[in-house]
């Protein structure tokens, strides 16, 4: 009878492992001593110790070989949510998700991290201090937080302690850092454009940015803690920085460190959320003989101008998670990390 290869502990895949999170991820278990195999639809760098395959997750038989001998799976995989293409958030994170599932069942994996996010519950109205009770948003701001509502379900739901095959879902929210491809670069693209000179309500809104360090450290800390006698198996995580800040002021901090002006004028909310829904719907209307993307959306300005801070007690408690990084040297080395996109360069 051929012997199965007991897969080692030390052992993982990292779905989305070319991406900003991923990647952080990737080299911090490598730190840790884990072999890495990267499964990515895209190769962006190589590393001693990390496998790549590339491919797509909707594919079953191009991810097994990335499971092959492999304990733990980190699935970190999305479409970028500022994509509108509903049909393509369906195939990745719903068609795709029950796929990394069955092929992760298939190869003899144990372990399910998913990189899920906090906005699974975010409607667009406000969120202080929200715990992992409350419910899944009914009716979600876009395409990317429905479908992700949807694979988080499915993750969960696989838990299975009986056949060996354990899951949990880590909820990150803002997340920010040397490398991210979205929020710095998107800010000083509206600077420079000149259109970064708007408050968006009174200012005062406290919102969650969670330094990529830590959201790694938080994912690590889930993989090492699911066992199936551990009270994590089919729960998910907040993980935040745990230092509610006001969006305006970590806009203002960013753009100030990489020399832009802070914004300064007041706009109402209901007004800018009106203009961003009209231009939205004219962009969908004209789309077939026209095509641009309005810098303010509907889900950016909601983003922007409401209250979204979640309690990560549950991490503190379960997984005895606690921020490595605070939110100041977060953002200094983040300033310090793109000085390609300081004014003036
Ligand atoms: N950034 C944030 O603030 C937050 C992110 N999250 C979640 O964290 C995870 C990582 O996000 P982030 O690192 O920012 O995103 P990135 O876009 O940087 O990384 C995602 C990676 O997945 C790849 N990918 C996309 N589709 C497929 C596919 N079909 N098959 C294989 N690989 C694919 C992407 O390739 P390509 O770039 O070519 O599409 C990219 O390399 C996501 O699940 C996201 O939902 C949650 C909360 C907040
Ligand atoms: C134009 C400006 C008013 C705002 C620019 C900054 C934004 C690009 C970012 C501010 C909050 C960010 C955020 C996300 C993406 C980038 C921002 C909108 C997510 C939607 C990314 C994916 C998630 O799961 C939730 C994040 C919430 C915060």
């Amino acid at each position: 009878m051929a012997t199965r290869v007991r897969p080692s502990n030390k052992r993982c895949a990292v779905i989305g492992g070319s991406g900003f999170l991923g990647r952080h991820l990737v080299e911090k278990l490598l730190d840790r001593g884990y072999s890495v195999s990267v499964f990515d639809i895209r190769q962006s760098y190589e590393l001693s110790g990390v496998t790549f395959h590339q491919g797509d997750l909707c594919d079953k038989q191009a991810l097994l070989p990335a499971m092959k001998d492999v304990s733990l799976v980190f699935h970190c995989a999305s479409p970028a949510p500022a994509s509108d293409d509903r049909g393509l958030f369906e195939r990745v994170n719903i068609q795709g998700t029950r796929t990394v599932i069955q092929a992760c069942i298939e190869a003899g994996v144990q372990k399910l991290v998913l990189t899920s996010s906090a906005s699974v519950v975010f409607e667009g109205t406000d969120i202080k201090n929200g715990r992992e009770d409350l419910p899944y948003a009914k009716k979600p701001i876009d395409y990317y937080t429905e479908t992700k509502i949807e694979q988080e379900k499915l993750v969960l739901e696989a838990c299975d302690k009986e056949k060996g095959f354990l899951t949990v879902a880590i909820r990150p929210h803002g997340i920010f850092g040397p490398r991210d491809p979205q929020l710095v670069p998107i800010l000083v693209d509206t600077a420079r454009r000149g259109k970064m000179k708007f408050i968006i309500g009174d200012g005062t809104n406290l919102v969650d940015f969670t330094f990529v360090e830590n959201v790694v450290y938080g994912h690590i800390l889930a993989a090492e803690r699911l066992r199936s006698d551990s009270p994590i198996c089919g729960k998910p995580y907040h993980i935040t920085n745990d230092e509610p800040v006001r969006f305006w002021d970590f806009m203002s901090e960013v753009l100030v460190g990489l020399g832009y002006a802070a914004p300064r004028y007041h706009l109402p909310y209901t007004l800018v959320y009106g203009l961003a829904l009209l231009l939205w719907l004219l962009a969908l209307i004209l789309r077939p003989l026209v095509s641009f993307k309005p810098t303010f959306t509907p889900m950016r300005v909601a983003l922007a101008g409401t209250h979204h801070y979640y309690s990560c007690d549950r991490a503190k408690q379960d997984l005895g998670y606690k921020p490595v990084v605070s939110l100041k040297d977060g953002i200094a080395r983040t300033v310090q990390s793109y000085p390609h996109l300081r004014q003036g360069a």
